[in-house]
Order: structure tokens, then C-alpha cells, then sequence
């Protein structure tokens, strides 16, 4: 029987294997960050012990750091001990840090791939439960624990047990106005945001084939929003030439034996999944979540759903979201007015997402009273974003344009939507206070969130007029 490609990249990682116990995997690449790493590192200091592969470790700093004025001490304690460990730790342990003027400090899921760090058929782990975005490159990748980090820190090997595996067919092709996003939230919306809970997904068909690899990647980091362990894609040319001129992709031989490998990571025609689901996507529509999970979504053109049409379970479910989202059933989604915007996060913090959200912007203003901010996932995709003029469309506009980090994706910096802030945000998660205390999160595309800010309600881009060129100081 042939083998999946979550069985190849898995058999060839198994350094121990005892019936009856979870395999001992070898872990190509650690990556590290200020918020689950502390204790990890304490740990290891109580047991005497080294970093068993401080090269295949690397760190940065993202989650609780300011995007402003970063060469003050910070306001919050918490968030400065943790950074000051951080440049500790790594530098007790020789590890690499990408420190907060570092010109590829960046969220740490959009720093690896950007630098060719992230490439087929490795095994990759990172405290954080968004690093099945690495795997858009063909990659086993997947979030781990402190107690884990600590493991992998020491022995540069985790304990883990296989999980069960999904194919997901995607039928059709994505239609033009419709993103990436769109795409994995419709896919979110139809099954159910915990649908894939114990499985690692395999995504596939014409639509992925043709998305870019930081589209791949958009849709990767979803997997867990879907309550995967893990999400891959296939490598194939798109992520061979995507890779071939970063810094730490292999080179001249090395570059060939390695591709001729990699060519090799697919599921063979035989392979069984234990679950395979079809999704057909001809029909995507930009999408807007209306609830507190993603799975809470509907069409830009769709209304809030009427709850007599639920079951009673979902009914109470839909009904304690609506009330802490401030909306009632049936209300029109284009009706719904935003006081904030947020570009940016590891889902779509990349410089593709930079240049859709400024496409729409080029030539517009912020409404009056809408907060907008734009917050590069990298400083590497912030330098290539000032090269192209992109600050500047932006910040004519009247957004705010920041240093590199998770920012207003996750209420744990000065980013902070306030209570009843009603946030059109381009993040993943759209939970209870994930942006702030009592915030409101809409999770949406780069180009909705910049047409909301324009026009300060959800607004379908399909039709867009755009002014590329007018209006614009350069
Ligand atoms: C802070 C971190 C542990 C967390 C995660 O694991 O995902 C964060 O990145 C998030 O997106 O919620
Ligand atoms: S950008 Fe958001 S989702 Fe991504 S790692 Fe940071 S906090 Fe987590």
C-alpha cells in the first residue's frame, strides 16, 4: 500500500519506536518565541543541561511586543521580563535571536519560510499552535507545549503518537475576488470549526495547485481553526522557485539533490486517508465570520443566520455569540459598521496580503473615526513593502504603519481593541476577548478588511473600483 505524505515525512523522522508507545521523532527545526519558551529554558537550567542543537534552533520575538516606540522600556512588566529572558536564554544557549531591531525579527511563522528556513519534508515544532503554517511547504509541522518545548530543547526530539489523516479535495477553481482566506473560512464554515480534531489534513486539487505559496500558507495556518493537529501541502514548483533565491535554502548541488528529494513528497495514487472530504470551491464568496469561532461565517452578501433555521444546541451556541457580538439574527452583514481594522498576523502578514489590501486602499481614505492600522508580519516584509511604495498608500490613507509583530492579533501587547470595538481583522481566531477585553472580531481577507476601512462596513471587493495610480503621493 502506497503512503501518504504525512506517513513519508513521518517515517523518516522516527528515531524510536516501541509497540504500544508514542515514536520518538527527530525534529529538523525548533523555532522559539518570548511567550512559551521561559519555563522551558528554566527547566533545563534545574536539570544542568544543554540545548541539544542550538542550529536548529531559532528564536524571535512577536507576541507581546510593542509595534511602536520600541527602544522605550515597555509598559507591561510581564511583557518586558519576557523579552529580557528571551536574550537570555538564547544567549546562554547560543541560539540565534532575531531581537526586536534585528532586520528579520518578525512573527516567527512568516520569518522561516521568508528566510528558506521552512522546506519540504521536515519536521517542525514551535511553541504556538499556529506553526501548521509551515506546513504549505510540504512540512510535518505542528505546535507543541512548554513541557515539549523543553523536550525538544534538550533531546531535539519530541514524543508523538500519529495522528489520523484527512484529505481534503479541493474541487474546482477559486473564483477571481476571492482569496485564500475566503477560501479556508468557507471551508471553515461548511464543516464546523472542530472537524478535524486528531487528524493532520492534507489539502489538495486544481485550486490549491494554483495558489502562491503565501497563499498555501494562508490556508495552512488555519488548520488548527479547523482543530487540526496539522495542515501540508504537497511541495511542487511553486515552492521550488518560491525557495530558490532565500537565504538559507541549500545551493548549486546541494539545491538539486535536495529539490530531487523533495520531488518525491507527495501521497502516492494508493495511499489511504482515513478520511477524505470534498469542497467544492467554484462557488467561494469573500467571507465575513459573524460569531466567536471561525466556523461562524457566511458570504460578505449574507446575512447573520436567521436562528430558527438551527438545532437547539446550536441555537444557544449562536445565540450567546450574537449577544456578545452585539448583532442580532438576520442582520445584513453589509450593514455591519466597523470602528477598526487590522491588517496583518501570521495569516496574513505577508507581502501578497500587503499588496491586495493596498490595491484597494490606492487612492482612498479611512473613514473618519476608523481606527486602521497595517502591521507587517516581518520587518523583512516591511522593507520589501516601503520599497514598493505600499507605507505610502497606506499611510496617505490614513492607516498607521508599524514595526513588525502579532499586534492586534492576540490582546497581548499595547495593540488592544477596546471593549465593544467592533475590529474587521485579517488574524485567525475570533474568540472571546482575543483582541482586547469585550472586542468584537470579524475575521475577513486583506482586501475586505482595507475596504471596510474605507468604507467603514463590510463591503464586497468583487467590483471594487480600484484608482491604482490616482491620488497617490509617491
Ligand atoms: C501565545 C501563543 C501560545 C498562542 C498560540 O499558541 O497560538 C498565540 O500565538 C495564539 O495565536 O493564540
Ligand atoms: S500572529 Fe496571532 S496567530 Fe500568529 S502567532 Fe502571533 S498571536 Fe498567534
Amino acid at each position: 500500500m502506497g503512503k501518504t505524505l504525512y506517513e513519508k515525512i513521518w517515517d523518516r523522522h522516527v528515531v524510536a519506536q516501541q509497540p504500544e508507545q508514542p515514536d520518538i521523532l527527530y525534529i529538523d527545526l525548533h523555532l522559539v518565541h518570548e511567550v512559551t519558551s521561559p519555563q522551558a529554558f528554566d527547566g533545563l537550567r534545574q536539570a544542568g543541561r544543554n540545548v541539544r542543537r542550538p542550529d536548529r534552533t531559532l528564536a524571535t520575538m512577536d507576541h507581546s511586543i510593542p509595534t511602536l516606540n520600541r527602544d522605550q522600556p515597555f509598559e507591561d512588566e510581564v511583557a518586558q521580563k519576557q523579552v529580557e529572558a528571551l536574550r537570555k536564554n538564547c544567549e546562554d544557549f547560543g541560539i540565534k535571536l532575531f531581537d526586536l531591531f534585528h532586520k528579520q525579527q518578525g512573527i516567527v511563522h512568516i520569518i522561516a519560510p521568508e528566510l528558506g528556513l521552512t522546506q519540504p519534508g521536515q519536521t517542525i515544532v514551535c511553541g504556538d499552535s499556529h506553526t501548521a503554517t509551515h506546513g504549505a511547504f510540504g512540512t510535518l509541522a505542528f505546535g507543541i507545549g512548554t513541557s515539549e518545548v523543553e523536550h525538544v530543547l534538550a533531546t531535539q526530539t519530541l514524543k508523538q503518537s500519529k495522528s489520523k489523516t484527512m484529505a481534503i479535495e479541493f474541487q474546482g477553481q477559486l473564483p477571481t475576488g476571492a482569496s485564500a482566506k475566503d477560501l479556508i473560512l468557507a471551508l471553515i464554515g461548511r464543516y464546523g470549526h472542530d472537524f478535524a480534531t486528531g487528524y493532520t489534513i492534507e489539502y489538495r486539487g486544481e485550486a490549491i495547485r494554483k495558489l502562491s505559496m503565501e497563499e498555501r500558507m494562508t490556508v495552512c495556518n488555519m488548520s488548527i481553526e479547523i482543530g487540526a493537529r496539522a495542515g501540508m501541502i504537497a511541495p511542487d514548483d511553486t515552492t521550488f522557485a518560491y525557495l530558490s533565491d532565500k537565504p538559507y535554502a541549500p545551493e548549486g548541488d546541494q539545491w538539486e539533490q535536495a529539490q530531487a528529494e523533495w520531488e518525491n513528497l507527495f501521497s502516492d495514487v494508493d495511499a489511504v486517508f482515513d478520511k477524505v472530504v470534498e469542497f467544492d470551491c467554484s462557488k467561494v464568496e469573500p467571507q465575513v465570520t459573524w460569531g466567536t469561532n471561525p466556523g461562524m461565517v457566511v458570504s460578505v452578501n449574507g446575512q447573520v443566520p436567521p436562528l430558527e433555521d438551527l438545532s437547539l444546541e446550536q441555537r444557544k451556541i449562536a445565540e450567546s455569540a450574537l449577544a456578545y457580538m452585539g448583532l442580532e439574527p438576520g442582520v445584513r452583514i453589509q450593514d455591519i459598521e466597523v470602528d477598526t481594522v487590522f491588517i496583518g498576523s501570521c495569516t496574513n502578514g505577508r507581502i501578497e496580503d500587503l499588496r491586495e489590501a493596498a490595491a484597494i486602499v490606492n487612492g482612498y481614505s479611512v473613514k473618519d473615526g476608523i481606527r486602521a492600522l497595517v502591521v507587517p508580519g516581518s520587518q523583512a516584509v516591511k522593507a520589501q513593502a516601503e520599497s514598493e511604495n505600499l507605507d505610502r498608500i497606506f499611510i496617505d490613507a490614513g492607516f498607521e504603519w508599524r514595526e513588525a509583530g502579532c499586534s492586534m492579533c492576540l490582546g497581548m501587547n499595547p495593540d488592544i481593541a477596546k471593549p465593544g470595538d467592533r475590529v474587521a481583522s485579517t488574524s485567525n481566531r475570533n474568540f472571546e476577548g482575543r483582541q482586547g477585553r469585550q472586542s468584537r472580531s470579524h475575521l475577513v481577507s486583506p482586501a475586505m478588511a482595507a475596504a471596510a476601512a474605507i468604507t467603514g462596513r463590510f463591503t464586497d471587493v468583487r467590483g471594487w473600483p480600484l484608482r491604482t495610480g490616482e491620488g497617490v503621493t509617491r
